[in-house]
């Protein structure tokens, strides 16, 4: 008789985003805590979705390939295990609890959760993190999680080479000529004050690719920040390109959002459209590297991070 074979259940976690136009209001009272946003702030994100959509919402089509990718790569490079993946989204469904109490339906006795995000901030891996903990807790699932993998060699790999690709687009200009931007999306300052480790892991990532790739012209900035009452993480992308702008520190820009593994509004309207009209208006040539999406590096970096935490377990 042989051994049956060991199930293990892979909650993959994500942003979310709204299946349609009519469901923007909902996610964004989910994202507010419960709190609706005023009509003005409801339009302004419609607008922005407006612009980017055609069809399906692209963080939905890129999510539900990732998840695929990585179970189809987990069982082709481990045929001992069976692994089947569930999705968990922040805010929206299947959310996270949702994909948990999915495992538990189908009778998986332990899982591993991983996030589809290489760095760890209490405020955004944490709270996926403790999502799922508590759900699995009380319906009894085994589950540990991957906090981080910002520095997985096949990560930089992936990166590494997108950095390539994107310096290749200025024809003719010298590399060191091309500032280089790693982007991640900005959280309030005050996780500064909690020792949070989001900005390390960043810098370790941008450091990993520029030592790789030798860069000499190149900085941190962030992104995408919130307009709420309180500081967030600074320089934002838009202040950053000024900068390069006044400080003639180059009129080639190539944007690296290494915060972000696929497409959706933060790249697609963040910087596709309003930083490059920023950078448009200073006389400045603005590339933005493509988005890992399901990379095949990439998927190999989640399935090894998945697979060893399996292991630990
Ligand atoms: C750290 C971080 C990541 C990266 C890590 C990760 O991936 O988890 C991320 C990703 C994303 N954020 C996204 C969308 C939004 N985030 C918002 C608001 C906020 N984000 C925050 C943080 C982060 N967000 C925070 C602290 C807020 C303030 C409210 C709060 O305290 O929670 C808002 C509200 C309006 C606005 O501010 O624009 C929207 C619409 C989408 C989906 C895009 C799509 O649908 O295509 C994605 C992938
Ligand atoms: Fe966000």
């Amino acid at each position: 008789m042989s051994q049956p074979i060991r199930r293990v259940g892979v909650l993959v976690m994500s942003y979310g985003t709204p299946e349609s136009l009519d469901q923007i209001e909902a996610y964004y009272t989910h994202i507010r805590r419960g709190h609706p946003p005023t009509p003005e702030q409801l339009q302004d994100l419609k607008d922005r979705y407006e612009a980017i959509v055609g069809g399906v919402f692209p963080l939905r089509e890129n999510t539900d390939k990732q998840v695929k990718a990585l179970e189809a790569r987990l069982n082709e490079k481990h045929p001992g295990t069976a692994f089947i993946c569930y999705q968990g989204l922040k805010h929206a469904a299947p959310f996270i609890e949702d994909g948990v109490e999915r495992m538990v339906q189908d009778g998986l006795e332990e899982a591993v959760g991983v996030v589809l995000a290489p760095h760890y901030s209490v405020m955004s891996v944490g709270g996926y993190i403790k999502r799922a903990e508590e759900k699995a807790k009380e319906l009894g699932l085994k589950m540990s999680f991957v906090r981080s993998y910002q520095l997985h060699p096949k990560l930089i790999d992936a990166l590494t080479e997108r950095v390539e690709e994107g310096l290749r687009r200025f024809e003719g200009v010298d590399k060191d000529q091309v500032r280089v931007v790693f982007t991640a999306h900005s959280l309030p300052e005050k996780i500064l004050e909690m020792k949070d480790p989001y900005p390390e892991q960043l810098l370790e990532t941008s450091k990993a690719i520029v030592d790789r790739l030798g860069l000499t012209n190149w900085q941190f900035g962030w992104q995408s920040a919130g307009k709420t009452g309180v500081p967030w993480l600074a320089p934002d992308i838009l202040d950053v390109l000024q900068t390069i702008r006044t400080e003639n520190q180059a009129d080639n820009v190539l944007v690296c959002p290494i915060g972000f593994v696929s497409d959706h509004l933060e790249i697609l309207y963040d910087l596709d459209i309003e930083a490059q009209q920023t950078a448009k208006e200073l006389g400045l040539h603005l590339e933005r590297t493509l988005s890992l999406n399901t990379d095949p590096l990439y998927m190999e970096a989640l399935s090894d991070v998945v697979y060893a935490q399996a292991e630990r377990v």
